[in-house]
């Protein structure tokens, strides 16, 4: 953090929000951003790269502010950044500078503009102008330090009404990560901590599995996203809008309805709920008329999220064939209701907070190649779920190679007027 008198170096346009807790961002949905405990850096801080992650949580207002407000000696080497924005579509992106260049100008004369670089986030996103992160790439660790400890947890008021929030974090060196401590992997769903998960092992047998596999292979053709294949029965699903097609417009042949029709009869029956962490969680009540396949290659996942509630209904189970792999459970602690919704913290729980809070709780669970997995209430909507991307998971220290795996998701979709079971 700054001091008292970095307020005043910055003519007054800074001053610090208080508690850093305030300024988590909810996208931040990984530990792999850090600050070091109570923003001090000590001799066992973990390391870091040149980069750190800046974040500004409001939607940035016309900026009015013109380089003749500052005037202090480095101003006309940082001028060009500073200038008058019409807060047209770039505005976030020229605050995120505007930001930097007062933190150089008022706390850190040494570092020159040219030695940091603003990556605006990705084009086309819709919220890219609200919640932005952007990264700030320095010239060596030493400055990104230095600006991380300028900007985190200030607010800029001289922009115009809405004031900015800023909020940092830094990027851990490689070897830095390699060395955190690693997340035990749970077997169990009881053991996991997760509310409305359940998981049933050898939900199909082998022959079932090869049968499954040898019809997708002759049904129909893949869609290709970036590493893995996918494609829908039942309604077809649009990546680009998180949304379904309005009506059913796939077919729903016989191998799929009958899945559909034996997991929907596996979670009414109860045997699902037995095997779940948190009954009260537990929806069941689901007939399944999406199902999404996703071919993956050796060693592919997919990233964290949470399936669309816009979308599909309290449920979703998701079949594996192929290959284990273990699944990530990711639950945001500063999303309202954290305490009552979740009864256990286990050794595991990631750390990246500054006051000893998880900002981030992250579980780990082996889900074994022929089992189906269930989510509902809390790790349906609340949790994010991913497979992280890794050739090889570690199980409590064994390593377990992974190999292409084939698993198809069921969902219900919200609100669908007809239903196939
Ligand atoms: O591969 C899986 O089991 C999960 C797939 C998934 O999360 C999804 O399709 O939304
Ligand atoms: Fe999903």
């Amino acid at each position: 953090m700054a001091s008292d008198s970095s307020a005043a170096a910055f003519g007054g346009l800074w001053r610090p929000l208080g508690s850093p807790q305030q300024l988590k961002k909810s996208q931040l949905k990984s530990s792999r951003w850090f600050k070091p405990a109570n923003g001090v850096f000590s001799s066992t801080s973990t390391s870091v790269s040149s980069r750190f992650i800046f974040v500004l949580n409001a939607n940035p207002p016309p900026l009015k502010f013109c380089t003749g407000a500052s005037s202090s000696s480095s101003s006309s080497s940082l001028s060009a950044q500073a200038g008058v924005c019409d807060g047209s579509s770039s505005s976030a992106y020229d605050a995120a500078c505007l930001c930097v260049s007062l933190a150089l100008q008022g706390q850190t004369q040494e570092l020159r503009y040219r030695e940091i670089h603003v990556r605006p986030p990705a084009v086309g996103k819709e919220d890219s102008k609200r919640n932005a992160p952007f990264v700030i790439e320095c010239e060596t660790p030493e400055h990104s330090k230095r600006l991380m400890e300028v900007l985190d947890g200030r607010i800029v008021h001289a922009l115009g009404d809405k004031p900015l929030a800023a909020w940092a974090a830094l990027e851990p060196t490689t070897a830095a990560k390699d060395e955190r401590p690693k997340l035990p992997t749970s077997t169990d769903v009881r053991d996991l901590g997760v509310p409305g998960i359940a998981l049933v092992e050898n939900f199909v047998t082998a022959a079932e599995e090869r049968e499954l596999l040898a019809f997708l292979g002759e049904d129909g053709t893949w869609e290709s996203l970036a590493k893995r294949c996918v494609r829908h029965y039942g309604y077809a699903f649009r990546y680009a809008t998180s949304d379904v097609a309005e009506s059913p417009d796939r077919s729903w042949p016989d191998a799929i309805a009958h899945l559909a029709h034996r997991v929907g009869a596996m979670c009414k029956s109860g045997v699902a709920k037995a095997c779940s962490y948190g009954d009260e969680d537990f929806d069941v009540s689901t007939s399944f008329d999406q199902v999404t396949v996703n071919d993956y290659p050796a060693g592919v996942g997919i990233a964290p999220h949470v399936d669309t509630p816009r979308a599909f209904g309290p449920t979703l189970a998701s079949v594996s064939l192929g290959s284990s792999c273990v699944f990530e459970m990711i639950y945001d602690t500063n999303a309202p209701g954290y305490e009552s919704r979740t009864r256990r913290r286990s050794a595991g729980d990631a750390r990246n907070d500054d006051d000893g809070e998880p900002a981030f709780t992250r579980r780990r669970l082996l889900v074994p190649r022929r089992s189906l997995l269930v989510l509902s209430g809390s790790a349906r909507n609340e949790w994010s779920h991913s497979v992280p991307s890794h050739k090889s998971d570690d199980v409590n220290g064994v390593p377990m190679p992974r190999s292409r795996r084939v698993s198809l998701t069921l969902r219900d979709v919200a609100g669908a007027p007809e239903r196939r079971l």
